[in-house]
Parts: structure tokens; sequence; C-alpha cells
């Protein structure tokens, strides 16, 4: 657990240096998204290599989404040479005197190339999930689970913009990230073992603030509930989640937010309700839900498909799944799933 968090907090380092670049250039809005892709690739190689580097014997298996195959070309070098220097301002932190070459850095992300499956243990790792958040100056988040036979057993999500206090109905908003960082209460790190609770420590924890145990909200009715959804509505549809919320007696406005950090907000009970409704012909990643699904559950709450089957990370780098994804604590998870027979229309 102690080098997954250090491999979620390195990357979540890079990744608001990056954010900070962004800011200050003002691209935000502008369609250049190379910035973008160049946190992302960082963001993998840190990881993978503070995961390596803390069991040098075994070869790291890791399920993420980016691969080298472009940045071996000769038009991908110059973002490779970015790349590798954005990594190095990093490891040299975290290792004086280490420095990465170009070609190790290909090879670390090709680490990232594993498919997964139902035996042994592999990594699973999303370097920024929300890149729409983290170019519009909104939410993201590191996320980084571990597989072992099939089942996630440990999760960790870096939240760098999220509050640690109360989050309002605009803490999701574009530009939200620019009011809020930099502020020395934001910045979340959540984390879980199987079996163990689900935690939340301050992101930059400088080994002062002891862990919180969290749990998701003791509420049973829509009307107390606060629901969650992506802003993006091409990712999740938005009219659905409305009619399940209707359908529950719901009467807050969703918390609109990227990325993850709904299922870090669900456990700490500050949000009540992640739905997630994807267009029928997507394929929804296993990284894009793992290292969210085990902190969840661990704070008491359930993760399920629509039709309420528990989400299955065994097969591949691909989850099988009826419909959307709905996560809450018990009694409106089951609300919810009934509901979702009525309202959701079969993909
Ligand atoms: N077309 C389409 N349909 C459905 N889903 C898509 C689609 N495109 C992307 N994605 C995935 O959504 C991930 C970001 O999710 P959001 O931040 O919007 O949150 S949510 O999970 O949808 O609530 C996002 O993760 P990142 O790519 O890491 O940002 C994608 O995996
Ligand atoms: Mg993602």
């Amino acid at each position: 657990m102690a080098s997954a968090k250090e491999a979620v907090r390195l990357a979540s380092r890079l990744c608001q240096e990056v954010q900070r670049q962004l800011s200050a250039e003002e691209r935000v809005d502008k369609k250049d998204d190379s910035p973008v892709t160049v946190a992302d690739y960082g963001a993998q190689v840190v990881v993978a290599w503070t995961l390596q580097r803390a069991d040098p014997s075994t070869r790291l298996s890791m399920v993420a989404e980016e691969d080298s195959t472009e940045l071996r070309t000769p038009a991908g070098r110059p973002m490779l040479d970015r790349i590798t220097a954005l990594v190095n301002s990093v490891v040299a932190a975290a290792a004086p005197g280490e420095v990465l070459s170009p070609e190790q850095v290909l090879d670390i992300i090709d680490l990232g190339a594993s498919q997964g499956g139902p035996s042994g243990r592999h990594w699973v790792l999303d370097p920024i999930d929300g890149t729409r958040g983290f170019v519009g100056m909104r939410q993201y988040s590191v996320c980084l689970g571990m597989l072992q036979d099939g089942e996630v057993v440990l999760g960790v999500l870096g939240c760098p913009n999220l509050p640690q206090g109360p989050v309002g109905d605009d803490d999701g908003a574009t530009g939200s990230a620019q009011r809020l960082s930099g502020d020395a209460d934001v910045g979340c790190l959540f984390f879980s073992e199987r079996g163990q609770g689900a935690w939340v420590e301050p992101l930059q924890n400088a080994g002062d603030a002891a862990p919180a145990q969290v749990r998701v909200a003791e509420v049973t009715e829509g009307a107390e509930a606060r629901f969650m959804e992506s802003v993006e509505s091409r990712h999740s549809s938005h009219s659905i989640n409305a009619a399940l919320a209707r359908e529950l007696g719901v009467v807050r406005p969703p918390l609109r937010m990227d990325s993850q950090v709904k299922y870090g907000l669900l456990s700490r009970g500050c949000g009540t309700i992640f739905m997630r409704f994807p267009p029928a012909t997507y394929k929804e990643k296993i990284w894009d839900h793992a290292a969210g699904f085990v902190i969840v559950e661990e704070a008491g709450g359930r993760v399920t498909d629509a039709a309420g089957v528990r989400l299955d990370f065994s097969k591949g780098r691909f989850l099988a799944l009826d419909r959307g994804i709905i996560a809450a604590p018990p009694a409106l998870h089951e609300k919810l799933v009934a509901a979702a027979a009525k309202v959701a229309p079969k993909a």
C-alpha cells in the first residue's frame, strides 16, 4: 500500500505542475490537447517507475491506458522529450541523482500493456481520469487499483483539486480548480485495501495528518440524497439519471464532476449516489472504475451494473455489464436498481 500511495502522490504532483502551466498559459479552452497527453503519459511513467522500483525482482504487470507506439515514431520524438523532462523533474525529487533516458521512459510506458484477466496480480491504472476536466480546470483523478486473481484488492485515488471539507455545487464547474488549487485544504488521497475499510488523507500529506476512515452516507430516502454524475452528457446520459432521480424522489440538483472523484465523494458521504449510463456502444474500461469500486465497497456502499450485478474486473481490459453503473449505500442502491428496471432502456 505504501508504494501505491507514493506512486499516486508523485503522479498527482506531476499533473498539478502541468495544470498550473496550463492555467498560466491560458490554454484552457484551446484545441491543443498536447499538455494533457504529456501529463497522461508522464503520470503513467511515474506510477510504473515507483511500483517497479519498490519490487524490482518481479516484472510489473499493469493494465493502463497509454502505450508507446506513437512515441516511438520520429513524429513522436518531441513529445517523448517533453515527457522525459517532466518525469525527470518528479524523479529527481523522489530519488536524487536518478535520471531516466527517453528509451527507459518508452520501456516503462510499455509495462502498462498487460491485458489483466482472472489470475495473478495486475495493477490497473488510469493516469488521468477526467482528461476533459483536467484541461477545463475542473476535477480529475489519478486512479490506481490492484487485481489479485480477478478481484480488486486495493485502490488509491489521488484527487488534486478536491476540497477536503464540504463540496459545493460549484466545485465541479469549469475554472473551479483555479480557485481551489493552492489552498491548503484542497487535495485528497483516498485508499483502501480489501477488508481494511476505506480511508482518506490530505494528498500532499507532510506526515502530520492521520488518515480518517470514511463511510458512505446513512441515507435511505431519495429526498435526502445528493446524486452525482459526469459533467459530460456524452459520457453518461443526464436524462436517464434525471428520470431515476425523479423516481426516487430526489429533490437536490445533481452534483456534476469529472472522473472518479465521484467515487471518493460517495465513500465519504459527501455525495450519496453515483450513476453512469454511457452510450450503448461504449465499452467500459476497468481502469475507469477499479480504484473507486474497492474504496466505495469498503466504505459500505454497493457498486453494480444497472441490473444489480456486482462489477466483474476479471475479464480483461473491459467490464462486461448490463447498461450503466449504479453506486450508492445499500438501501438506496436497491431502490435505484428497481427504478432502473422500469426507467433505463435496455441497450
Ligand atoms: N464517448 C464516451 N462515452 C462514455 N464514456 C466515455 C466516452 N469517452 C470517454 N469516456 C470515459 O469517461 C471517462 C471520464 O468520465 P467522466 O469524468 O465523464 O465521468 S463519468 O464516469 O462518466 O461519470 C473518461 O476517462 P478519461 O479518458 O480517463 O478522461 C473515458 O474513459
Ligand atoms: Mg478514465
